[in-house]
C-alpha cells in the first residue's frame, strides 16, 4: 500500500458524543492510537471546558502527544477515508455514485468551474453540472461534452433556474470561477438559502468565499458546509468573522475560525493543509509538488464535493462517529496533493491543473483502492 498521507491528528476519530464530548472507542486497528487521539480530545475538551490551559497550551500538549501515534492515526483516517467510498456495482443506475453542481463561471473566469466539475466526474461522480453566467457557457461546454452547463447564473430567474435543479443534485460546489460582480453575488446567496433549505452539502471555495467573508451569517452553524480557503481567502475570513488577521497556517487560528462559524468545516490550504469542524484538528502533509500553478484549489474542491456526499451516504458506522465532512476532506486533500506529486513527477516545471486531473485516476488508486 502507498504510503498514506503524513496525518498529525490532535485526536483520532470517534463515535459520537458522551459528557465529555468523546464516546466509544473506535473498534478499529490501531485502538491505541485511538485510546492516544481520544486523550488528547479529552485534554483539548477538558481544558476548553475548564479553561484552565490558555488553548494553545492544550493544542501542543494535544500534539505532542499524539504526535507518536499520528502513523496509526493515519492509517485509521485514511482506512476510514476508504469506508466512505461506494462500491462500484452493476446494480446501480446513472445517478446514484453522485450528482454534483458546482456554481461558478464568469467572463473571466471558466478554467476553475471546469476543473472543479470534470475533477467531481473523475473521483466517480456519475453526473457534473456547471451553473455558470450566459457568456461563460458556450466556453466551458466547449471544454468537455461530459459537463451538462446551465448558463443561467446571470438570468433575473436565476435562483430560480437553479432551485429547480437541487432536487436533483446530492452537493454543491459554490464559488470557482464566480468573480465578485454584486448581481452574481446575490443570486449565488438565495441559492445558498435554497441549498441549506434542502440540506444540500455545499463546498465553498474561491469567490464563493469572498461572499462568506462579506456576509458570514450565510452559512453561519450549517454543518454541511465545508471551506476550502487558501492563505488568503483565509485571513479574509479569520479578519471578517474573528476580526484577527488569522494565521492561518497555525491550527488553532483554523479551529477557531471553525467555532466562530458554528462548527462548518474548514480547510486552510497551504504547505500543509490544516482542517477542523471546530472539535477535531487533522493535517495533512501528503507529499504534493512545489508547483504552484492556478487551479488546483479547483480540483480539491471538486473533488470534495463528490467525497462529501459519499461520506454523509456512507453514514456513522463506516465513519466510525468521524465527522464526515472533515473525513471527506482528508480525502480530498491527500488526492489533490497525489495528484499534484505524479504529475510533477512527469512534467516538472511545465506541469498545469489539466496535468493533474489527468492523474485522479491511478492517484485515487493508490490512495484508496491499492
Ligand atoms: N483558470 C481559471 O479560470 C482559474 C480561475 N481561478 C479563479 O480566480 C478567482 C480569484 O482566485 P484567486 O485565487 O486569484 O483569489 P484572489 O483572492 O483574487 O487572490 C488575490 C491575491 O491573493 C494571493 N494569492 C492567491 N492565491 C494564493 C495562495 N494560494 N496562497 C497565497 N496567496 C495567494 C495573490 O497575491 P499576490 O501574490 O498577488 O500578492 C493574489 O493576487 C477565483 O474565482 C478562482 O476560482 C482560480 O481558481 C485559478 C484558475
Ligand atoms: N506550499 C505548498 N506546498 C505544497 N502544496 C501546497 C502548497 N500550497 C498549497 N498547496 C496545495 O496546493 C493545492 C491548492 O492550494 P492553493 O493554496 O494553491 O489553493 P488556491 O489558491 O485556492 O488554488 P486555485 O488556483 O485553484 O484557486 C492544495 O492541495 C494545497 O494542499
Ligand atoms: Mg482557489
Amino acid at each position: 500500500m502507498a504510503a498514506g498521507p503524513v496525518w498529525v491528528a490532535a485526536g483520532a476519530c470517534r463515535r459520537g458524543k458522551s459528557d465529555t464530548g468523546l464516546a466509544g472507542m473506535a473498534p478499529l486497528a490501531g485502538a491505541g492510537a485511538v485510546l492516544a487521539g481520544a486523550a488528547a480530545v479529552a485534554l483539548l475538551s477538558a481544558a476548553l471546558v475548564l479553561r484552565e490551559l490558555p488553548l494553545d497550551a492544550v493544542l501542543q500538549r494535544a500534539f505532542s502527544l499524539h504526535k507518536a501515534h499520528s502513523i496509526k492515526d493515519m492509517e485509521n483516517t485514511l482506512q476510514l477515508v476508504r469506508n466512505i467510498i461506494p462500491p462500484q456495482t452493476s446494480k446501480k443506475h446513472k445517478g446514484q455514485d453522485g450528482r454534483i453542481g458546482v456554481i461558478g463561471g464568469c467572463q473571466e473566469y471558466t478554467g476553475a468551474p471546469y476543473f472543479a466539475a470534470i475533477s467531481a466526474l473523475k473521483v466517480g461522480a456519475d453526473l457534473s453540472h456547471v451553473f455558470c453566467t450566459r457568456e461563460a457557457a458556450p466556453v466551458i461546454k466547449s471544454y468537455s461534452p461530459e459537463l451538462i452547463v446551465h448558463p443561467v447564473l446571470d438570468s433575473p430567474g436565476a435562483v430560480h433556474d437553479v432551485e429547480e435543479w437541487l432536487p436533483r443534485l446530492h452537493a454543491l460546489v459554490v464559488g470557482p470561477g464566480l468573480g465578485r460582480d454584486d448581481t452574481l453575488l446575490e443570486n449565488v446567496k438565495g441559492i445558498l438559502e435554497a441549498a441549506k433549505a434542502r440540506d444540500i452539502p455545499v463546498v465553498i471555495d474561491a469567490d464563493g468565499l469572498w461572499l462568506i467573508a462579506q456576509h458570514p451569517a450565510l452559512i453561519q452553524g450549517y454543518r454541511k458546509a465545508v471551506l476550502t480557503p487558501n492563505h488568503v481567502e483565509f485571513s479574509r475570513l479569520s479578519e471578517a468573522v474573528l476580526r484577527e488577521p488569522g494565521n492561518g497556517s497555525d491550527r488553532e487560528a483554523v479551529w477557531r475560525l471553525s467555532q466562530a462559524l458554528g462548527n462548518v468545516t474548514v480547510v486552510r490550504k497551504g504547505e500543509q493543509d490544516v482542517l477542523s469542524d471546530g472539535e477535531q484538528v487533522l493535517e495533512c502533509a501528503q507529499e504534493g509538488s512545489s508547483r504552484r500553478c492556478g487551479g488546483q484549489g479547483d480540483l480539491l474542491s471538486g473533488a470534495l464535493g463528490v467525497l462529501v456526499h459519499w461520506a454523509l451516504l456512507a453514514g456513522p458506522e463506516k465513519t466510525n462517529g468521524c465527522s464526515p465532512l472533515l473525513l471527506a476532506a482528508v480525502g480530498a486533500c491527500s488526492l489533490t496533493r497525489q495528484c499534484s506529486h505524479q504529475a510533477f513527477q512527469k512534467h516538472g516545471r511545465s506541469t498545469t491543473t489539466t496535468d493533474m486531473i489527468a492523474e485522479v485516476g491511478p492517484a485515487f488508486h493508490r490512495l484508496f483502492e491499492a
